[in-house]
């Protein structure tokens, strides 16, 4: 018998919207400890394991099936799914949280303005400088199937700790691939994003685990939210 855990992010940008929306379903939650509690109750579904966790936390656990259904960002999940989209189902779209991973380069690569262009920049680089061209990012995989779907395969990923739009000036990569919502910090840095390199256009979504464990009372507590009972129809 398994009860619904059920995830929410316990800080930063997504947690008041999120909090805010379940008040709008019916649903409201109140966190145990104050503003930086890691323990919640949630008012109407029954019997829940509530979490709090970063939104990275809870894209990895719904695709691990350790949590039922949660409110993360669609970039997350999809960059940490080995598959890209079997071990989660999108509920809905939430309507924050917007944000769009893309592919930008330095402004001064005059030549260089689509994916096609940095496909042969990547080959001339190689060609001058006998290594390949360095791609910074935190998003591994959705990376490496963008630039596989392009057909661009002269690169090197480097892996991201934080300050990704910082890589080129500081010489420790040549490309990013970066979230992006106002723009500002890609012009900061005299980036340019590539005309077709928009990777995702990204929001906060209700997903569902495909992987977790669906007996039991967990089906039944998540039924009484539209979108999710919904999904979970049309899974089992
Ligand atoms: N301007 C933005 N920069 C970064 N992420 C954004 C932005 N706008 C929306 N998001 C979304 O917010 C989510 C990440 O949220 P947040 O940074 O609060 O969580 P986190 O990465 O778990 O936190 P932290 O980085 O503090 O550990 C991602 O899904 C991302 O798409
Ligand atoms: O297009 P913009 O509006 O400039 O936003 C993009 C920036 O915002 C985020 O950083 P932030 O410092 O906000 O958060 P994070 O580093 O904790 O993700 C993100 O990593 C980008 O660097």
């Amino acid at each position: 018998m398994s009860i619904l855990s059920l995830a929410i992010p316990s800080k930063g940008r997504l947690k008041e919207k999120t909090e805010d929306w379940f008040r709008e379903q019916g649903f409201p939650i109140r966190q145990i400890g104050g503003e930086r509690g890691y323990q919640a109750e949630i008012d109407g579904l029954g019997q829940v394991d509530m979490r709090l966790l970063s939104a990275r936390e809870i894209a990895q656990g719904l695709i691990d099936g350790t949590i039922h259904a949660g409110v993360t960002g669609e970039d997350l999940l999809q960059d940490l799914s080995p598959t890209g989209d079997a071990e989660f189902r999108i509920a809905e779209r939430l309507g924050f949280g917007g944000a769009d991973v893309i592919v930008a380069v330095p402004q001064a690569w005059l030549d260089v303005d689509t994916m096609s262009d940095l496909e042969a920049a990547g080959a001339a680089f190689r060609k001058a400088h006998h290594r390949r061209l360095r791609v910074a990012t935190k998003y591994m995989r959705l990376t490496r199937r963008f630039f596989a779907a392009k057909s661009v395969g002269e690169y090197r990923l480097v892996e991201s700790a934080g300050a990704t739009e910082a890589a080129p000036a500081t010489g420790s990569a040549d490309v990013i691939v970066d979230i992006t919502s106002t723009g500002a910090t890609l012009r900061a840095n005299g980036l340019k994003v590539l005309s077709d390199g928009v990777i995702l256009k990204s929001e906060a979504v209700l997903a569902v685990s495909t992987r977790a464990d669906w007996t039991g009372e967990a089906r039944n507590s998540l039924s009484l939210l539209r979108s999710a009972a919904k999904i979970l129809d049309e899974i089992y």
